[in-house]
Formats: structure tokens, sequence, C-alpha cells
């Protein structure tokens, strides 16, 4: 069906479509005042009256994490023409899409440069009292313009409180909770069945780092004759022999990494600044520097090059202005 534009809070000229959510559309507008582009989420009130409606959840998220650099800024929210809506910065690619435009997968280099950020922004929601429950690599995506280098974490359509705002209580722990967020990333606990607390988003987010190191995780493609047979295998494989083969093929850090995680108890903070400290050795002893020749703008040191064409190769046009998109 062809797209017509449309007009949304009387200053977003929408002009198309950037991707479907699991509870509405996300379309690329364009403010007709700042000529700035922003993406807005519309989710449609649900049909049934006594389900709530997930983007005034996801707005207050967004809220309780505002001013920090990585957490797209929310440029307006609430209801339009009988819909939620929710205007934000808009970003450039997902780091899933810019692996696979690196020809599947980053150099360590890159990795370590990202874990960095990501470990950042998972501890800044973490201590604002948000456990994100879905972290994975199609959940950070790249800035634009001067902010091309800045990993953003964005969609907190799962995230949940974990302390009573009021008492500051951690919520209590369960064993009978549903499963949630993307199996290919998911904690062993979730498998389980357990409620999931920070040490999870710390667990997923080191499968999101080998993913993105590797190009692909043990468990993809397994065969199975159902989707419940299959679930069980990726625990059984997240709990057993081919998580362990994984680590000791990866370099060391990543078993180190696993180690913390898989050590902590359900209220136990993690502690970010040892993993961050595992990444940075490397760094400095591999001679690497924290600078933006990430792998998809300098392509020269990828074997196999990238998919991108010649023209976008780290020229400066395309990452200062907010033309640098790669989707
Ligand atoms: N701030 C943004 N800037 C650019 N693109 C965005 C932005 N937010 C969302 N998108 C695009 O819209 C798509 C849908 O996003 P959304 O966060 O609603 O859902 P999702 O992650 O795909 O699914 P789910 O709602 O099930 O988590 C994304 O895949 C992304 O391509």
């Amino acid at each position: 069906m062809p797209f017509h534009p449309f007009r949304i809070c009387n200053f977003y000229q929408v002009s198309s479509i950037l991707g479907h959510g699991g509870f509405g559309t996300v379309y690329r507008g364009l403010h007709l005042l700042t000529s700035e582009w922003v993406a807005i989420k519309v989710e449609m009130p649900p049909e049934k009256e006594e389900q709530p409606a997930m983007l005034p959840y996801e707005a207050a998220i967004y809220k309780l994490l505002r001013g920090k650099q990585g957490i797209p800024c929310i440029r307006w929210s609430g209801m339009y023409g009988g819909a939620h809506v929710l205007a934000m910065d808009m970003l450039g690619s997902n780091l899933d899409q810019l692996r696979r435009v690196c020809r599947s997968q980053f150099t360590l280099r890159t990795v370590l440069i990202l874990a960095e950020q990501m470990l950042d922004r998972v501890e800044f929601a973490h201590s604002k009292g948000i456990v994100l429950r879905d972290v994975k690599p199609d959940n950070f995506a790249m800035g634009h313009g001067h902010l091309a280098n800045i990993v953003h974490l964005y969609d907190f359509g799962l995230s949940k409180l974990y302390r009573d705002p009021e008492t500051g209580a951690h919520m209590a722990y369960r064993e009978d909770r549903q499963r949630l967020g993307t199996i290919r990333y998911a904690s062993l606990n979730m498998h389980l069945g357990r409620e999931l607390s920070r040490r999870d988003d710390m667990e997923s987010l080191g499968y999101s780092l080998i993913y993105l190191l590797n190009g692909r995780l043990p468990w993809q493609g397994i065969y199975a004759p159902d989707v419940d047979w299959k679930i069980r295998r990726i625990r059984e494989m997240k709990a057993g022999k081919a998580l362990e083969d994984l680590l000791s093929s990866a370099p060391p850090e990543f078993g180190q990494y696993f180690e913390h995680c898989r050590g902590l108890r359900f209220e136990q903070k993690p502690d970010y600044a040892y993993l961050k400290t595992l990444f940075r050795k490397r760094m400095q002893s591999e001679g690497w520097q924290y600078d933006s020749k990430l792998d998809w703008l300098d392509p020269s040191v990828l074997p196999k090059g990238s998919l991108l064409p010649d023209e976008y190769k780290a020229e400066h046009c395309f990452v200062e202005d907010d033309k640098w998109d790669v989707q």
C-alpha cells in the first residue's frame, strides 16, 4: 500500500515508516520549525480496556533516564488523534545492522570500544532502578551527525523497575515467571523462569558482545522438532559445554566476564568497574586507542571489507551531518 505523508502533533511532518514494533509503528518525522528529524512511535490504544497501553509506560522510563548522553531525548509524548505518541531523537543504524554491513562480524577492537559504552548505558539504567530485560545488539544504535560514535540504548518496552521508588527495596525473587525478550540473548535465569534482575542484563550483554565478535552464537540454527524443544535445548547449551566451549575459544576477558555475571546473587549489584577494567586492560595491552575508527567507518581493517559503497567509507560529510544513515 502506498504511504501517504501526514502531520502529527501539529508540527511533525511524517515522511516514511522506520519500522514496526511489538505494539505499534515507528515513523520518520521532520519538525517543521526546527528542521530536525525525529523518530515517532505511535500506538493505538489496546482494544480491550483492561489491557494497558505500552507507550506511556515506555515514555515514563525515558523520563527517568533523561539527560544522559547515549539515551535518546524525548521531544514530545502524549495522546494525539486518539493514539499514544512518543517523538524522540532519530538514531542511526543499530549494532546488528552494522554487524551485517561489516560482513557479519566486528573486530575485537571495535567490540571492546562498543563494550565500554554498552556497559556504561546498562549501568546507568540500573542506577535509575531499571532492569532492561531485553539487552541485545538491536537495542543499541549509533547516533546521528556529531553523535555518530555514541552508542545509544533504546526500546524500553520490556524494562521494569527493580526497586520500589518509595522504599528503595529490591523486588522479590520469584520462580514462576513467563519467558520474556529474545531467546538468543536470554540469560539462563530467564530460561529457568526466574525473576530477572541486574545480573541477567549483564549476562545478555555478554552474549551480545560475543555475537558481535563471532557473528553468531552456537545455539542459532539448531534443529528442533518444536519451539519448546528448541528453547529447552538452548537452555542446556547455555548451562553446559556449549557455553564453556564458546568461552574457551573467545578472548579470556569474556570468560572472566561470564564468571562474574554468573556468580552474582539475585539482588547483587554487578561490579561494572571491574568488567570495564577487564576490557580496558585488553585495549591497553594491544596498544589500541578509544577512537572513532569503528569497523563500519574504517573498513580497511576488516578482512573482507564492508558492504558499504566506497563513497560512504569514513567520509566525514557522512558522519558530521544528518546524511549518515546506513539502514
Ligand atoms: N529512535 C529511533 N530512531 C530510528 N529508528 C528507530 C527509533 N526507534 C525505533 N526505530 C526503528 O523502529 C523499529 C521498531 O522499533 P520499536 O522500538 O518499536 O520495536 P522493536 O524493537 O522492533 O520491537 P518490540 O516493540 O517488539 O521491542 C526499530 O527496529 C527501528 O528500526
